[in-house]
């Protein structure tokens, strides 16, 4: 395995770039998990593959002064609307770990969602945090443990809660079981100590129904309670479908990320960008929708907030520059990424986040996955 590198070859031009140089970087059996999906990996590949079903459209000789990718989300100003999505043990791409990643994030004016899973301890990485954090929570069978975690990201001066509710279970790995993939003894999930955790894999062979795991498992009144003990913004992680976007909002709870986790958990579900619209329209501007799921390129971003996303969430693409060049590779791929959405911006004449929308997808590839009666408004407005 090669090591990481201390600066950035030219070669290094895309995130795609990023996932072959990790590749030499991360153990086989590490490998399988930061960057596998669960069962056959449809979903996974679907996610990135759904993005070039939806061309763009461009506009020519716009004025461009004073354009931005600048916005402002739960009370964090941050440079542009792409965000560090949550992902577990960031010690196994690299040995700074998270804390490389929380220097790259406030380096770029990004937020980063730190996971509960991560491999250092949440204080530490407030200590270290230059901008702003929003912590995840799984709702753990302990149901005050879940609290006590809660109320130690609100003292550590996180800004947001994000309670990823897509997870009862874990996916079918089947990628990890291939490779024998297990947590070095290295490695934990350290803000969980003290916790008594279920045996999930003893539950999964007892086929999920009956199980501690499954007994346990959240349900939406959990959420409300969470709701009700902690003065962060919560925004709820894995909603797929408008009956849930609506039970969310009944919670209320301040935000929604459309995800099917990066194709982790239910493999067979659609592309999340594919997810979005009908939540965006049962969600109806009460509260900002996020995505995640297959952002690749700038074009993917002004695709996601062309159907009503307010900012995006990326995953393993961070996970793989952390591995090639640690603080430093995380950094140039959210520069990477930022520059190439200024550039899809640029060239669909949108001056500014606001000024993005449906008009700059081609109206055809809309109307796969706009299932309602909304073709008429999809912008033929010269001055949009
Ligand atoms: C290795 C790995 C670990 C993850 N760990 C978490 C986690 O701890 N909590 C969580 O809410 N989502 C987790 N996710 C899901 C991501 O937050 C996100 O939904 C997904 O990676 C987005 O898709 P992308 O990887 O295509 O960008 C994880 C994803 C990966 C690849
Ligand atoms: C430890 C896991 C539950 C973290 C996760 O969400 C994932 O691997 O997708």
């Amino acid at each position: 395995m090669l090591p990481p590198l201390d600066h950035i070859p030219r070669e290094i031009a895309s995130l795609g770039d990023y996932e072959a140089a990790a590749r030499q970087r991360i153990d086989p059996a590490a490998w399988a998990y930061l960057n596998a999906g669960a069962g056959d990996e449809w979903t996974m590949h679907e996610n990135v593959s759904a993005f070039s079903r939806l061309p763009l459209r461009t506009r020519v000789l716009r004025s461009m002064q004073g354009a931005s990718t600048a916005t402002s989300l739960f009370g964090c100003t941050l440079d542009s609307p792409i965000l560090i999505a949550p992902t577990a043990y960031h010690r196994l791409a690299h040995p700074d770990g998270e804390q490389a990643t929380v220097l790259a994030a406030g380096a770029t004016g990004t937020a980063m969602v730190v996971s509960t899973q991560a491999s250092l301890p949440l204080e530490d990485l407030a200590a270290a945090a230059a901008g702003p954090l929003w912590f995840q929570i799984y709702i753990q069978p302990d149901r005050d443990f879940t609290s006590a975690l809660a109320e130690r990201a609100e003292a550590a001066g996180y800004r947001a809660l994000v309670v990823t509710v897509d997870a009862p279970v874990n996916g079918l790995r089947n990628a990890e079981a291939r490779a024998g993939f297990a947590l070095p003894p290295d490695i934990r999930p350290v803000n969980l100590n003290g916790m008594r955790m279920p045996d999930q894999d003893a539950a999964i062979r007892a086929l999920l129904f009956g199980t501690p795991v499954l007994d346990h498992a959240a349900i939406w009144d959990d959420l409300g309670q969470l709701r009700a003990r902690t003065r962060l913004p919560i925004i709820v992680k894995g909603i797929a479908c408008p009956e849930d976007a609506t039970l969310a909002l009944q919670c209320g709870v301040d935000g929604i990320i459309v995800s099917n986790h990066g194709g982790r958990v239910l493999d067979g579900m659609p592309a999340s960008i594919d997810l979005l619209p009908a939540v965006v329209e049962a969600v109806n501007g009460w509260v900002p929708v996020l995505m995640d799921g297959g952002i690749r390129r700038g074009n993917d971003v002004v695709r996601a907030l062309a159907l009503g996303a307010q900012a995006v969430l990326i995953g393993r693409p961070i996970l793989h520059a952390l591995a090639t060049a640690g603080a430093l590779g995380v950094a140039h791929a959210i520069r990477v990424l930022r520059a190439e959405l200024e550039l899809a911006m640029a060239l669909t004449g949108c001056r500014t986040l606001e000024d993005i929308g449906r008009h700059c997808l081609h109206g055809s590839s809309l109307a796969q996955i706009w299932p309602f009666d909304r073709t008429d408004d999809l912008c033929l407005d010269p001055e949009r």
